[in-house]
């Protein structure tokens, strides 16, 4: 079997893929959410992944394949420490290197994060054609690819739960909120408006953003994914297609390329 692990600033998400001579299967089996805890030792996280593995009823020894994509470096060695400790396996780590064919316009290629490469690889295998992929993670990523398959590069915003974090963290009377659309736009308690302002002012950036891509490239496919693409799905009509586990689909497919070229 095949894992790969798509390690967040807030989530690491753990997909579970059968293998049938070195191709893995295009659906994951399981799918697991650990919080990202930069001091977690690696045995700590293998005592959770091998709970995880017997509570849904897999074999960890039957793992012969690991990958990961990666956006918080001081985590990389622990895991790289977990696979070879626990499973005596090398890691598979995406990055811009690695990535397949993908072809990046000139300047933007050595410092994207892999997550933001794992899901424009999966999105172009999946539509080969111009997407925009929105990730709904801790930060708030566009990825756009053109037609020919060639990364163009994106946007970056702080996610929602970032603002509310920083609004109760830097307004003494401001609480933390729950992110959820409210009934109306103008709020009467200080909830109300914090969760206006949060709800709507966010779909209006979502919105604004992609109308100013589709100024400066052809648009096909908008795909939403990453944990908060659930919320914001019915609100924003440009976005057809939310694929969950669309990171994870990338991590596989730039892992078998590298492994049918030997690079594994
Ligand atoms: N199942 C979920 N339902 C609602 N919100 C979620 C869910 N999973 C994650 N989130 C929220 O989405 C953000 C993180 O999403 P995720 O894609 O896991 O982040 P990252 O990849 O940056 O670690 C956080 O604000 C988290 O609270
Ligand atoms: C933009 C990100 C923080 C998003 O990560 P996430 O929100 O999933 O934790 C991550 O892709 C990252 O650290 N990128 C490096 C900078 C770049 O992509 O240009
Ligand atoms: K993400």
């Amino acid at each position: 079997m095949f894992l790969a692990l798509d390690i967040g600033n807030t989530n690491i998400t753990v997909g579970l893929f059968a293998m049938k001579d070195e191709k893995v299967l295009p659906e994951p089996l399981k799918v697991w959410k650990m919080s990202t805890v930069k001091e977690q030792t690696s045995d700590e996280y293998a005592t959770l992944l091998m709970n995880m593995f017997f509570y849904a009823g897999f074999d960890a020894k039957k793992v012969s394949n690991f990958a990961i994509a990666s956006v918080v470096p001081s985590l990389n060695a622990v895991f790289e420490e977990l696979i070879k400790k626990y499973f005596g396996k090398k890691m598979f780590f995406v990055n811009p290197k690695n990535c397949g064919d993908l072809v990046f316009a000139a300047e933007n290629s050595k410092e994207t994060g892999a997550d933001r490469i794992a899901g424009i690889v999966a999105a172009y295998s999946v539509y080969n054609d111009s997407c925009v992929v929105i990730d709904f993670g801790t930060a708030t990523t566009f990825d756009c690819i053109n037609s020919e398959g060639i990364y163009i590069g994106g946007a970056i915003v702080p996610g929602p739960a970032i603002s509310v974090q920083l609004l109760n963290l830097k307004i003494e009377q401001l609480p933390r909120v729950e992110m959820k659309k409210p009934l109306k736009s103008i709020g009467l308690t200080t909830i109300e408006c914090m969760q206006s302002g949060l709800y709507f002012g966010y779909i209006g950036l979502v919105k604004e953003l992609i109308a100013r891509i589709k100024r400066e490239m052809e648009v096909k496919y908008i795909i939403a994914t990453g944990g908060l693409a659930g919320l914001v799905f019915d609100e924003i009509e440009e976005i057809e297609i939310i694929l969950p586990y669309l990171t994870l689909m990338g991590i596989r497919i730039i892992w078998e390329k590298s492994n049918l070229n030997g690079g594994n």
